[in-house]
């Protein structure tokens, strides 16, 4: 099964554990698909409780080592990783488009985000400070250090198979910490990639170890053990839901980066093209496949007949395709289950009274392609409305004053990413700090980058990624008191 990569180490079929490349302990393989065509691309190890046994016991021995070394040594390591990963980028990106089907421009855009997650955190290796603080009691002297959590698990979804790996290995390793990576089932090529890039790098035997298989098999046993003090999970708000009570019993610290239900509110001053050119870029970003995507488009009635006229406009010009097909905008769904909701979606609106301007239908390039779609009159009861549609459709919402604006977008058990566009000053103040969620665009639908927190509340989950917080989440706070005074001879 060649991938006409340039560097063949990058294909990769086993698991990595203990800094080598082996099958599972009892043989099995699971199957991976390309979306677009439905070709077999490989047969992947799938690890089973025994594997998740023996990648603790290796991570227990690395991290003891790796926590003892200094930020700076840390720092070196993490940023020859990307350096090799920006080196491999062409077949980063070959790999993605074959596994999970993004165009290709977005999956090299896909390995620059990921890989500036390694230089950032790189950086932040050596930033873990601590204080010293005045004591109360002059015979003592009071200091806080931080230290590395330890032994840590991450469970990744398909939708960004590099990114939403590094941006959990990178602040975990500059920390001091050891990482056990659970990938998705449907893309675990990538991430044994990145493995084989950061053996290169010189991550020791251990440190980060990459277990291909089933989620609920290898989440149970990963949780179940008292060893792993942490575990960061990016997916569905029902799994993480899943992994915070199979986390209970061992009290495990926790980042959980969950579903969303992004709204998009284009008020009536809003510039019109620059509103219609980022949602269609928080909106189809991924084929939609995103946390983060609009998945509510609320417009005001001012401007809602010429606003939804030229987006539709646009939306129907999109091109949908193979993500190996330079012209292609739109890629395939991941699943036959993803198409399907998607499909259900559409005909739920519909037939609840919304009405179809561009798409609607599956397109023709293939089984899992979905047209670009954006509905007109969709209300907040429709499903597309209330659930994570996770594909290219864009509802439209009719809203007439800020208030019933702001009720409308907040009124969501979800709370990730929101956006809003409009020219005048004080309503932005007002809108932003009344949107509940984690990340607010204003004035623009990409949000996404290193150096700012990402992350969300209510049930988009807990915890922050990137940025100077990001690294917290893998260290552990120690208060010192010493008492100075000399207890004599
Ligand atoms: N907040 C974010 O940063 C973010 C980023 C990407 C995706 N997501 C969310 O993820 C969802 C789509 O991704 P997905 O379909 O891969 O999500 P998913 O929750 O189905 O799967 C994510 C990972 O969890 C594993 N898993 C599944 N069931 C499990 C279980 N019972 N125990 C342990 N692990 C289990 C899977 O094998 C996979 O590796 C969407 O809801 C999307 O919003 C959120
Ligand atoms: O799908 C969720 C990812 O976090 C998307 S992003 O590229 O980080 O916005």
């Amino acid at each position: 099964m060649a991938l006409n990569l340039a560097n063949t180490s990058l294909f990769r079929q086993d698991a990595f554990i203990d800094g080598t490349w082996r099958p599972a302990l009892d043989g099995a393989r699971r199957p991976v698909h390309n979306p677009a065509t439905g070709a077999l691309v490989a047969q992947v190890a799938e690890c089973g409780t025994p594997d998740v046994t023996h990648a603790i016991a290796a991570a227990i021995t690395a991290q003891a080592e790796w926590r003892n070394r200094t930020g700076a040594q840390r720092q070196v390591i993490l940023t020859r990783w990307h350096d090799l990963v920006m080196d491999s980028l062409d077949d980063l990106a070959t790999l993605i488009v074959t596994e999970q089907g993004k165009p290709r421009a977005e999956a090299a855009g896909e390995i620059r985000y990921a890989a500036s997650f390694l230089l950032w955190f790189a950086a932040e290796a050596m930033r873990a400070y601590g204080d010293i603080i005045p004591p109360t009691n002059p015979a003592t002297r009071l200091s806080v250090i931080r230290q590395p959590v330890g032994v840590c698990a991450a469970i990744t979804p398909w939708n960004f198979p590099a990114a939403m790996i590094t941006r959990k290995a990178g602040p975990a390793l500059a920390a001091g910490c050891a990482m056990i990576v659970k990938p998705s089932e449907e893309t675990p090529l990538t991430a044994l990639a990145l493995a084989e890039l950061a053996r290169q790098a010189g991550v020791p035997a251990g440190l980060l170890q990459v277990l291909p298989g089933d989620g609920v098999t290898l989440g149970k046993a990963l949780c179940a053990s008292p060893d792993i003090r942490k575990l960061s999970f990016t997916g569905s708000t029902q799994v993480g839901r899943i992994l915070m009570a199979q986390s209970a019993p061992t009290l495990k610290r926790l980042s959980l980066e969950l579903g969303g239900n992004a709204p998009l509110i284009v008020f009536d001053d809003a510039h019109i093209e620059q509103a219609i050119k980022s949602t269609i870029a928080a909106k189809f970003r991924n084929a939609g496949q995103t946390c983060v995507c609009a998945n509510r488009i609320l417009v005001q009635d001012g401007i809602y007949d010429e606003f939804a006229t030229r987006f539709a406009r646009v939306v129907a010009k999109l091109r949908v395709g193979p993500g190996s097909n330079p012209d292609a905008a739109i890629g395939p769904l991941i699943s036959t289950q993803a198409r399907d909701k998607v499909e259900e979606h559409v005909r739920d609106a519909v037939a609840h009274g919304a009405g179809i301007l561009c798409g609607g239908a599956r397109d023709a390039a293939g089984d899992l392609f979905y047209q670009p779609t954006v509905l007109q009159d969709v209300t907040p009861a429709m499903r597309v409305a209330r659930e994570e549609t996770f594909g290219p459709v864009a509802p439209l919402l009719r809203f007439h004053t800020e208030a019933e604006a702001i009720a409308m977008a907040n009124d969501t058990e979800y709370g990730l990413a929101a956006y809003f566009f409009t020219r005048d000053h004080a309503r932005a103040h007002r809108v932003a700090e009344a949107l509940e969620y984690g990340m607010v665009g204003h004035n623009t639908g990409l949000i996404s980058n290193e150096v700012a927190p990402f992350g969300g509340i209510k049930q988009s989950g807990m915890g922050r990624e990137g940025s100077r917080y990001g690294i917290d989440e893998y260290l552990n706070m120690k208060y010192i008191c010493t008492d100075i005074t000399d207890p004599g001879a």
